[in-house]
């Protein structure tokens, strides 16, 4: 399936946010009065939690049913339950304590103080994510796009300054995995060093993948994204969403945009 990139780019991170909270909520209704139940994954960092923030406060934010909302993560960082440099802990303080969730429908990669080892936390999500994807497979008409996942309306993600998206880092181990679902990672360059992750291959089946970034030191890493580098080397430029991908980025996360990005005329203009 086809995925265009949309570039979008806002004057500045918080017209970022505040566009990229209407998006979500706009796309979370649209996703509900199709099918009922809409599904998000939500990712860690400054941006991704600054968005979920946003959300929060919108005036939009009513027109969802948030208690027929399924949160996923696509990356935790492996601590304890109940620390603050968790996405989960982060996540629940910028948004889900501050909406009527289901609790049965959130979804945090377990932690240290939960299992043994961050391969077992990997393997336990992976479990946790087959097991849903086997649910709602008993739905009439449902398409599965891969058996071990469910369905993932829109992905977020961050992108570091070395371009890594969730905790896929540039030319290491996990970037590269082959036929898993989720990763563990025991050496990250960004603390903690212990995470564990969606593969790219999972990050993949989403229908809509959004990547928000602001800043410059993100620029090179997005110039190289879009420019079309290998993923491996640019884990950002590998991320895609099955109809669609979206860049969410600041005007000084865009100084390095190919030139026929920023075309109006170019093929891939900042079109939505
Ligand atoms: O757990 C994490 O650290 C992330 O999920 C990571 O992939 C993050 O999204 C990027 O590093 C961007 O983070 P910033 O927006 O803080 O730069």
């Amino acid at each position: 399936m086809h995925s265009p990139n949309g570039v979008s780019i806002h004057p500045n991170v918080q017209a970022l946010t505040a566009a990229t909270a209407g998006r979500l909520i706009t796309k979370l209704v649209d996703v509900q009065s199709r099918r009922g139940v809409a599904t998000v994954v939500l990712t860690g960092g400054t941006v991704g939690i600054a968005v979920l923030d946003a959300v929060a406060t919108a005036p939009a934010r009513g027109a969802v049913d948030w208690s027929r909302v399924n949160f996923w993560w696509g990356d935790e960082r492996f601590l304890a339950a109940d620390s603050r440099d968790r996405n989960a802990v982060q996540a629940d303080a910028a948004l889900l304590s501050r909406l009527p969730v289901d609790p049965a429908r959130v979804h945090p990669i377990p932690a240290s103080d939960e299992v043994d080892s961050v391969e077992e936390a990997a393997a336990a999500y992976a479990r946790a994510l087959a097991e849903a994807a086997a649910d709602e497979k008993l739905a009439p008409g449902f398409e599965s796009v891969d058996d071990r996942l469910p369905r993932f309306d829109v992905l977020l993600l961050g992108v570091g300054p070395d371009a890594h998206i969730a905790s896929l880092f540039p030319e290491m181990a996990g970037v590269r995995s082959v036929g898993e679902t989720v990763v563990s990672v025991s050496n990250a360059p960004k603390p903690p060093p212990e995470r564990v992750s969606l593969s790219m291959e999972a990050i993949n089946t989403a229908e809509e993948v959004w990547l928000t970034v602001a800043g410059e030191d993100k620029a090179g890493a997005v110039g190289l994204a879009l420019a079309g580098a290998g993923f491996v080397q640019v884990p950002a430029a590998g991320a895609r969403g099955r109809t669609k991908t979206r860049w969410l980025i600041d005007q000084s996360a865009a100084s390095q945009l190919p030139e026929r990005l920023l075309d109006p005329e170019g093929t891939g203009a900042a079109a939505d």
